[in-house]
């Protein structure tokens, strides 16, 4: 029996369907449905059960788009997704609770005025994905968007066609397609998307097209969350305290997915009396990752299409590097091996593009200083950061250097949990999701006050005719005297000196309170024994 399965043919959505879609979506939201915890409940449960039903399907479209293997396919995309429902499910209520704004936000003299932070869906939101996880990139946010009680168009890549026809079906078919659905296409498409008004967008993708989606949203003052790339470092020290582990570890880094993945690294600055030993111990670790070689392996994927293949070939093509590891390509079968190229310039091919493929550049160096100028020329605000040095040459590049997020000892560790805040910073990008970022991502905070009407004669402040001696009254009760003189000085005055003493040197009241009862017990046990 014939169990392959076979997928629609890639169909892209008219683009005189785009603007009626676009409406459906805000006149859903309008209904004020989305508002309901039970509702998003059950769309969360149903995209649940639609991703194990359609679990076949997805996994045997990212084989057929990316060559991805079942396992990274349910790891990382199905299975992924799945449990970012789960999360969302278990802490719906929580995270749409009004949060009651208390002390130090609200001071005790407006205690009377009920504030608190209401959760409210941004609206009708436009997500847009990229093509490397297609399930994933696409699917994460959406969980985020339901949560938070948005109608959403999703719009997955046009390069992975067979997972954006499965998705298509999916999600229309499973969700409530009033509020949810998927157009299909590419740059038309996404032009007709963005002519539309939007509470908010969602991007991922490169930062050349990300910058045309938050200009075209700028124009109508859509806020964006842009999730973008980036020219990643990684930083190895002659106090690694464990290289062949290091080798090991970047080398999963650039063999997961082919190394198409955003925060992976794009090259290694590493100290030049341990570069020969690295580059060893990286090829121990790609003979134990492929014992077969790496073309014969199910698990590493393939290059998306020809024209990324050949622009990583090119990458490599024109450094003037030398290659230590790998270097085989096939371009009928859009396979490049696991490929390291030993550059000295910042000029390299391999240094100035991002290589979002199974290729990275290493880059020895002298010092530390060295190591931090170059990363710093390359790229200032990288997705993400890698170190392996001594814990003082780990903080030293945390300090030094900004990314979206850091892993110490490892590769992308940091965003390989699901619910932990993801994102970019600069040009790497803006904003975050996974877990509770996600929710935030698509919620307004919108700050409620309540004045009861008694209460009038309390803020009689602020009604004219003004009368000087209400504001006096004020401020005497609640403006705080400051403890710094005019140089930036803090002040060690009478309040000062008689918060130390009676605070028993305690940093607040919470710190003297203890003291005071360390004291106490201590006096107790003192009299007790001297009474025996
Ligand atoms: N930060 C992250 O989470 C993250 C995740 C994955 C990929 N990325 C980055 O994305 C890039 C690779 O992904 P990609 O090639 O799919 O990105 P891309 O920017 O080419 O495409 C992303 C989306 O934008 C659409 N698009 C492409 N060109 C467009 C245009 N001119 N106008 C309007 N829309 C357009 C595509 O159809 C696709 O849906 C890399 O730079 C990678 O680092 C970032
Ligand atoms: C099982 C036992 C234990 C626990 C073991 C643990 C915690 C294992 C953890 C393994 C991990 C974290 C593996 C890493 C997997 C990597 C993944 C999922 C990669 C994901 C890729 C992503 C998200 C890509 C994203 C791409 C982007 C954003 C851009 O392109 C113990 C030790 C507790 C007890 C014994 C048993």
């Amino acid at each position: 029996m014939d169990t392959k399965i076979v997928f629609p043919e890639f169909k892209a959505t008219a683009l005189e369907d785009i603007p009626r879609l676009a409406s459906n979506a805000r006149g859903q939201f309008r209904t004020h449905k989305t508002k309901n915890l039970q509702w998003r409940a059950v769309q969360l449960r149903k995209l649940y059960w639609a991703l194990e039903d359609y679990k076949p399907q997805l996994v045997a479209a990212l084989k057929s788009d990316l060559g991805k293997s079942s396992f990274e396919a349910m790891f990382t995309e199905v299975d992924w997704v799945k449990k970012d429902c789960m999360f969302m499910l278990e802490h719906l209520e929580n995270f749409a609770k009004d949060e009651k704004l208390g002390s130090p936000a609200v001071p005790p003299t407006y205690s009377l005025m009920k504030f608190r932070v209401r959760k409210e869906p941004m609206g009708t939101v436009l997500i847009i994905g990229p093509y490397n996880y297609p399930v994933q990139l696409l699917l994460a946010p959406m969980v985020g968007a339901i949560g938070a009680g948005c109608t959403a168009v999703i719009k997955p890549s046009e390069l992975t066609p067979a997972s954006a026809m499965v998705i298509k079906e999916m999600i229309e078919t499973r969700l409530d397609s009033s509020a949810f659905s998927v157009v299909n296409g590419s740059i038309p498409e996404t032009n007709a998307l963005m002519n539309e008004k939007w509470d908010k967008v969602f991007f991922t993708g490169s930062a050349q097209v990300g910058s045309i989606i938050a200009k075209k949203a700028a124009e109508t003052l859509t806020p964006v969350v842009l999730e973008l790339g980036g020219k990643n470092p990684a930083f190895i020290t002659k106090n690694c305290s464990n290289l062949a582990l290091a080798a090991r570890r970047l080398l999963w880094g650039k063999t997961h997915n082919a190394g198409q993945v955003c925060m992976s690294q794009n090259y290694v600055l590493i100290d030049k009396e341990i570069a020969q030993t690295f580059i060893g111990f990286l090829k121990d670790a790609y003979k134990d990752a492929f014992p077969q070689g790496a073309k014969n392996s199910p698990d590493l994927s393939r290059i998306v299409n020809k024209r990324h293949f050949q622009r990583i070939k090119k990458m490599i093509d024109e450094s003037q590097g030398q290659i230590v590891m790998g270097g085989e390509m096939d371009e009928d079968d859009l396979y490049i091996e696991p490929t390291a190229v030993l550059v000295n310039s910042v000029e390299d091919s391999m240094m100035q593009e991002e290589s979002f493929g199974p290729i990275f550049a290493i880059y020895p160096v002298n010092t530390l200083d060295e190591a931090l100028n170059i990363a710093n020329l390359v790229h200032k605000t990288p997705l993400s950061l890698f170190s392996f040095g001594s814990k003082a040459e780990n903080d030293r590049i945390l300090n030094e250097m900004t990314s979206g997020g850091a892993t110490l000892n490892d590769s992308f560790f940091h965003g390989s949990v699901n619910t932990v805040p993801f994102g970019g910073v600069g040009d790497s990008g803006w904003g975050a999701y996974r877990g509770k970022a996600s929710f935030d991502a698509f919620t307004h905070f919108r700050t409620i006050a309540e004045t009861p009407g008694w209460a009038d004669r309390l803020i009689r402040v602020r009604y004219m005719p003004y009368d000087w001696s209400q504001y006096k009254l004020l401020a005497r009760l609640t403006e705080k005297k400051p403890n710094f003189d005019r140089s930036g000085k803090v002040v060690k005055g009478f309040g000062y000196w008689m918060a130390l003493i009676f605070g028993l040197g305690g940093k607040n009241a919470k710190g003297a309170f203890l003291r005071w009862i360390v004291v106490a017990v201590a006096h107790y046990l003192y009299t007790v024994r001297a009474a025996k």
